[in-house]
């Protein structure tokens, strides 16, 4: 079997006396797409948090290619490869779209050994940063300002720096919310062809079942912090404890 990508051994974060992460392992292999659902205040958001560094834990550990990352801070953890999509928060609002997305490719590269011939280096990073734009499809809004973008194009451009920033680890929280239904499938379509390429783990958090069900591989269920299934999707969906506090669907029989 594959090596995992991510492990999280007895993962918890506590709020105060409350455990919004409780003692979550699990393991996330290459090549394999899990979507993370729960009601809401399951966990998902932290659990996130947890992985890509912006919280710490109370108690567990977090291995990347089983490494311990725990300590690592979020920018740390970035250029280990685990790329989080941040929900607008780390656009620049004045810079164009292809501003946005060149930084993002710079990042990644450095200027490194290509200092001594910047002329090529700029129209390499340009190129990189124009196929992303193509991939997400805002070649159009190019030289738009970010922050004249309408929110579903904000959130393409989340993902076109994502893609710029190469990780190996893609974690997307909720990725269509806020778009309207004919923006959706390009981002769709986009986290399809990551899922497609087999070095790549995929984490995506996501409510929608239509989602769910066009994109998991795999299935992992969050109820007050705790996994309480983890599977593949026709298993996991069929579960009566998840039918019962995801889907809401009581369970047969007067059990609970
Ligand atoms: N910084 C914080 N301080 C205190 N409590 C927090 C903090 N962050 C999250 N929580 C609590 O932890 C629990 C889990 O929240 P989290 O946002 O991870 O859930 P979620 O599954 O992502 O929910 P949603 O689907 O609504 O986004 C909730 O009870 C929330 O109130």
């Amino acid at each position: 079997m594959i090596a995992p990508s991510i492990e999280t051994r007895d993962l918890t974060i506590r709020f105060g006396g409350h455990a919004a992460v409780n003692s979550v392992s699990c393991t996330f292999r290459p090549g394999e797409l899990t979507v993370i659902v729960g009601p809401n205040g399951a966990g998902k958001t932290t659990f996130f948090s947890l992985v890509s560094g912006q919280l710490s834990p109370t108690e567990g550990a977090i291995l990347k290619d089983g490494r311990d990352i725990t300590q690592l801070s979020p920018s740390a953890r970035a250029k280990a490869g685990i790329g989080r999509a941040f929900q607008l928060t780390n656009l620049f609002p004045k810079l164009s779209v292809l501003e946005n997305v060149r930084l993002a490719v710079q990042a990644r590269h450095g200027v490194g050994p290509r200092l001594f011939r910047p002329a090529a280096a700029f129209s390499e990073i340009s190129d990189r940063a124009a196929e992303h734009l193509r991939a997400t499809r805002l070649e159009d809004v190019a030289d738009l300002p970010a922050a004249a973008l309408p929110h579903g194009d904000q959130r393409k451009l989340e993902v076109a720096i994502l893609l710029a920033m190469e990780p190996d680890i893609f974690m997307f929280d909720e990725p269509t919310a806020g778009m309207s239904v004919d923006e959706a499938p390009v981002i769709l379509e986009l986290i399809d062809e990551i899922r497609q390429d087999k070095t790549k783990t995929v984490l995506l958090v996501e409510h929608k079942m239509d989602v769910v069900r066009a994109l998991a591989d795999r299935i992992v269920v969050l109820h007050n912090g705790e996994l309480v299934a983890d599977g593949p999707p026709e298993e996991v969906i069929a579960m009566p404890i998840v039918r019962e506090i995801y889907l809401g669907i009581p369970a047969e029989g007067g059990g609970a």
